[in-house]
């Protein structure tokens, strides 16, 4: 990203450095620093990392540009699509992704793979992931309105996915695909899985296996998802300060002074924090962060699992193709990511990042030859974002019992600390979409404060 003129605009209030300093250069901290530096205050953006864009990366892999992180958009998130619309960014289809009638569907059960292929053979595995959503109605008519039922979310908090799967009747088959499907949407193991959280995706874009697998796994930013941030660090221009993680946040009432780790000091009459969830508590913040904020962190949410990149000679069926096993197994969800003429790019995702060693090509090999013999593995890539001291997790999901625990603590300003962190908030928070909408409502409550 370029860095930028916030420098030349001159902060309103006597004192100060900048009118926003904003914490955390992902989605969220990159659309408040945009919109702030629109609101027409002198904006300072510090992120950690050499590079911004936080849980999104656009990288190379084996000779295509792949996103190690957040990846799928769909016109049903509201924030993120009227970006793409906004600045004309083209998105891409990807070739596979869905279980739906017309793809291959491979199952590792009770030590075979089971090929299913004819609709007779698919419909069961499809009834039974709709059975497991069947109550969603009940608790999420309005997925951005959690208070419109929270009655009903209350009650149901402390289930896991787990548990509601443990009491349905399925076959074998269908207990796998179900399985993988609830780790699938969570990047968790399934006692963890809140399912109400996996109940709050299938309701956003409107309660249907298709929708719901075009608005998280069809479409994607042709030319990565630092086209989006780059386009909006060129419209904004903030000041930007990489390589610079924050320590410290003290609100001292009229002014707030931001210490990094690097000895800097800087002062702001507001500052907005787009921090993950799980990092959030090791700034120190004075007056102190809500201590359940920060035992939610310490705890941390349920998003900690693998996403692998791996690429494989030829293709591996005729037809289009996904694989789901036994969350034991290293390689419990695969689809097409790319398709090239003499090899494919498969993406996998696993909800436990150690249960092989991901970057050995022939341990992938020999975990991928369960579904498919003859598979080469050329070559493999991931991040590990659970062990990554920015992010210390993956996309963000509530685990059980977390409505009741912390969700009237998340997401409350304080003072001249305002947050605004796409691990919170209603609708798609944990999404790209989500870290925009909170961003941007974020300055616009700082707007209203300074005026
Ligand atoms: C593997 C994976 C797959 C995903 N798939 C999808 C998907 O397909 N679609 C989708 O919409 N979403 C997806 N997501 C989720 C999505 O990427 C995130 O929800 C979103 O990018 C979060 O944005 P954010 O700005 O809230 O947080 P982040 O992107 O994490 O940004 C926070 C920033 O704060 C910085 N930071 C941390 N500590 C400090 C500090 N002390 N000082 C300064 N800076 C600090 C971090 O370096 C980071 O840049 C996925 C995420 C992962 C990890």
């Amino acid at each position: 990203a370029t860095a930028a003129q916030g420098t030349q605009r001159k902060a309103r209030a006597k004192g100060v450095d900048y009118d926003v300093i904003v914490l955390g250069g992902g989605f969220a901290g990159v659309t408040a620093a945009r919109d702030s530096m629109k609101n027409g205050y002198k904006t300072l953006l510090l992120e950690a990392r050499d590079r911004l864009g936080g849980r999104t990366w656009t990288k190379q892999f084996a000779g295509h540009h792949v996103e190690m992180g957040g990846t799928w958009i769909h016109w049903t998130q509201p924030f993120v699509w009227s970006e793409v619309q906004r600045y004309k960014l083209e998105v891409e289809e990807t070739p596979d992704g869905t279980i739906d009638p017309g793809a291959e569907l491979r199952v590792l059960v009770e030590g075979r793979c089971e090929v299913l292929t004819r609709t007779e053979q698919l419909m069961p595995v499809l009834g039974a992931i709709n059975k497991y959503f069947a109550d969603v109605g009940q608790y999420w008519e309005r997925p951005y309105d959690a208070a419109f039922q929270w009655n009903d979310l209350l009650k149901a908090d402390k289930l896991s996915a787990a548990q509601v799967i443990e009491k349905m009747q399925l076959t074998p088959v269908q207990r796998v695909a179900v399985e993988a499907y609830a780790a699938g949407l969570s990047h968790a193991p399934m006692e963890h899985v809140s399912y109400l959280e996996n109940n709050r995706w299938w309701a956003l874009p409107g309660s249907s296996m298709t929708a719901l697998h075009d608005s998280c796994g069809r479409y994607r930013f042709k030319h990565g998802t630092v086209n989006l941030i780059n386009s909006m660090v060129e419209d904004g221009k903030p000041e930007i300060r990489l390589s610079s993680p924050v320590k410290s946040v003290e609100d001292k009432g009229d002014h707030v002074i931001v210490t990094t780790a690097n000895g800097e000091r800087v002062t702001a009459s507001a500052v907005i924090v787009g921090l993950p969830m799980n990092v959030v508590q090791n700034v120190q913040f004075s007056p102190a962060l809500d201590p359940l904020v920060a035992e939610a962190g310490r705890e941390k949410h349920a998003g900690t699992g693998i996403k692998l990149l791996i690429r494989v000679k030829g293709q591996l069926a005729k037809t289009r193709v996904s694989t789901v096993a036994a969350e034991t197994h290293p390689l419990p969800f695969i689809a097409t990511y790319s398709q090239a003429a003499d090899h494919t790019i498969l993406v996998m995702f696993g909800p436990n990042p150690k249960l092989i060693d991901y970057t050995d090509k022939a341990a992938v090999q020999k975990a991928l030859r369960d579904y498919f013999p003859d598979a080469e593995v050329e070559a493999v890539d991931h991040h590990p974002w659970t062990d990554d001291p920015y992010a210390r997790g993956t996309w963000c999901n509530y685990k059980p019992g977390w409505f009741v625990k912390y969700y009237d603590h998340f997401q409350k300003d304080r003072g001249n600390v305002f947050f605004g962190q796409g691990d919170h908030g209603e609708g798609w928070r944990g999404f790209i979409d989500g870290a925009i909408g909170a961003g941007g409502a974020a300055a616009q409550r700082v707007k209203t404060k300074l005026g």
